[in-house]
């Protein structure tokens, strides 16, 4: 298949779109936006961090890396130089949040219970202005009205009030929220099930509204409200792929109709037609499948798109590994962790799982796999870039050995392509036991931070950026006792941030920073940061080279 960047990075920004969400809720829990609209007016990374509370030490540069995503996301604007359950849902129908949690969760659950609340509560606040303007003239002429699922209360309180308690008001809703709710006058308050029986009233409010289009006032509250639900596009996505609703259109060769697309879905014998027609909904507004109603009434057609080709299970370079081990319980777990990671340091994933992510890796034989088949699905889209655009510098080295190489796809694919090559794949002794023998290839099984194998030069992909700087400078020199001073180098192939911020894989190089932080001590670097590790490591000498791909292409020499 031919690689579209364009759609390898708009593919890449919504498989990882979860992470806005879990950075706009870190920077919620740290009270960002407080401390600076407090201020009233711009203020640098240190009197944010000043303002965090109960913080007595917070780790200033996680906090620079969450707001550059945040100031990306236009949440914020930088002034320089101051500067899971959704797929067996649709399979058998229910609701995956019961399934999760059960059902009566908020009455057990007195935190989640004062969460969802305080939500409902707030998208009263925002709902609210627009519906009474919108609305007044026939609220006046009622008596009395009872909000049914009203929650606390807030949103009858309003309308009583803005009234001037000309109307009764009821708030009706199951007890154990009543039993919460504040006395307000105008409001008298019944706890019950609207299943069961309903107060009676003049008029019956129910609250979810709708607010006015094209008001631009309304711009920035509907993107917040977009990026605090990004993560669902990543978790539709997932559903996608677990249904392999991708594969089911293509293997058609033409738009299908919904009950087509059901019936491809393997052990499903109940599915649920609404849920899938409803995931479908959100996947063509994000451009992953075409729709197209016959104006003669026929059945709904869905078709594929370039995008929905990477989300194929069998066809290579595919998404489908990445998407499921960045959206997978583990790895979505460990992101809860960020603020606690932003006001004491340390690293999420190990809050979160008691250990680092190898560590994990080497005793969940499951994660492993998933974690390797993620990094060869990764290769699979960086070779069809790099070996045409490295083949001739390729052409005169002997030996290479990929140093943290996984189950050495990327060492084998530029082995097949350079024959000559002899190649060494390196990697921890749990990795290494699970990958495939390939011709030309020997795997040796070790830590890069006690010995590296000697070959003429060194490979890395993708591997540095999972350390912090102190443990890249160990590797590094690992690396170059590794080769011959004078004909040896190191070949790196990483994200490098800003060496062209106007290309269209900025921004998921921004996310993949946020996801290092989250899983590893690590970070993606820019231009300036990679100088400085590359000559503390004993590589005084480098080139960056730009490729139309997530990576560039550092090359560094010991003398
Ligand atoms: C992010 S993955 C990249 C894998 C591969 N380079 C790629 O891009 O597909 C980092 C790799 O470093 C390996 N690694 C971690 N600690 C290591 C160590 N101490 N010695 C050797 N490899 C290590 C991991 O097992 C993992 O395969």
């Amino acid at each position: 298949m031919e690689i579209a960047e364009n759609d390898e990075s708009l593919q890449g920004q919504q498989i990882y779109a979860f992470s806005t969400s879990m950075v706009l809720k870190c920077a919620v829990e740290l009270r960002i936006a407080d401390i600076i609209h407090s201020q009233g007016g711009p203020i640098t990374s240190e009197k944010i961090a000043s303002g965090i509370p109960d913080s007595p030490s917070p780790n200033i540069s996680y906090l620079e890396r969450i707001m550059r995503l945040l100031v990306l996301k236009n949440i914020f604007i930088v002034y320089h130089p101051l500067s899971k359950w959704i797929f067996q849902c649709v399979k058998d129908g229910g609701v995956a949040f019961k399934r999760a949690n059960g059902w009566d969760f908020s009455s057990s659950n007195s935190g989640y219970y004062k969460l969802f609340n305080d939500d409902m509560s707030s998208t009263v606040d925002i709902s609210m202005r627009a519906f009474l303007q919108a609305y007044k003239d026939e609220l006046s002429s009622i008596g009395s009205m009872v909000d049914v699922g009203g929650g606390t209360g807030k949103a009858m309180y309003e309308i009583v009030k803005s009234l001037t308690y000309i109307i009764k008001g009821i708030n009706f809703d199951p007890a154990h929220v009543i039993a919460t709710a504040s006395a307000c006058e105008g409001i008298s308050h019944i706890g019950g099930n609207m299943f069961v029986d309903i107060p009676s009233a003049d008029s019956i409010l129910v609250s979810w509204l709708v607010v006015k289009q094209n008001d631009e006032s309304l711009q920035g509250l509907v993107e917040v409200w977009q990026q605090i639900y990004a993560f669902s596009t990543s978790m539709v996505l997932k559903c996608a792929v677990e249904l392999r609703i991708a594969d089911i259109i293509h293997s058609q060769g033409g738009p299908i109709t919904l009950k087509q697309i059901a019936s491809g879905v393997t052990d499903s014998p109940s599915l649920n037609i609404s849920h899938l027609e409803r995931v479908m909904r959100l996947l063509v507004l994000k451009n992953i499948f075409t729709v197209h109603h016959p104006s003669d009434g026929g059945e709904t057609l869905y078709g594929p798109t370039n995008l929905s080709r990477w989300m194929l299970w069998d066809s290579k370079p595919s998404f489908v590994p990445l998407l499921l081990l960045g959206n997978n319980p583990v790895n979505i777990g460990s992101w809860h962790y960020l603020s606690q990671c932003v006001k004491d340091g340390g690293v999420a994933f190990k809050k979160a799982n008691g250990c680092d992510v190898w560590d994990f890796a080497s005793s969940d034989s499951g994660y492993n796999k998933l974690f390797n088949d993620a990094m060869s699905s990764t290769v699979d889209i960086l070779m069809g870039v790099f070996l045409p655009a490295y083949k001739d510098e390729l052409s005169s080295i002997g030996s290479l050995v990929d140093v943290g190489g996984g189950t050495g796809k990327a060492i084998h694919e530029i082995v097949k392509s350079h024959p000559h090559i002899k190649g060494i794949n390196f990697d921890l002794p749990h990795v290494i036991a699970t990958a495939p023998a390939y011709e030309g290839i020997s795997h040796i099984g070790g830590s890069m931070f006690e010995d590296i194998p000697k070959a003429d030069a060194i490979f890395i992909k993708d591997m540095l950026h999972d350390w912090n700087d102190e443990k890249c400078v160990e590797i590094l020199k690992n690396c170059r006792k590794a080769i011959p001073e004078k004909i040896g180098k190191i070949i790196i192939v990483e994200n490098v941030i800003g060496i062209n911020e106007k290309d269209i894989f900025e921004e998921i190089r921004i996310m993949l920073d946020l996801t290092m932080m989250t899983l590893t001590t690590g970070k993606e670097r820019t231009i300036k940061e990679w100088k400085k590790l590359l000559e503390e490591g004993g590589f005084p000498r480098y080139n960056f080279i730009k490729i139309p791909a997530r990576q560039s292409i550092i090359e560094a020499y010991p003398i």
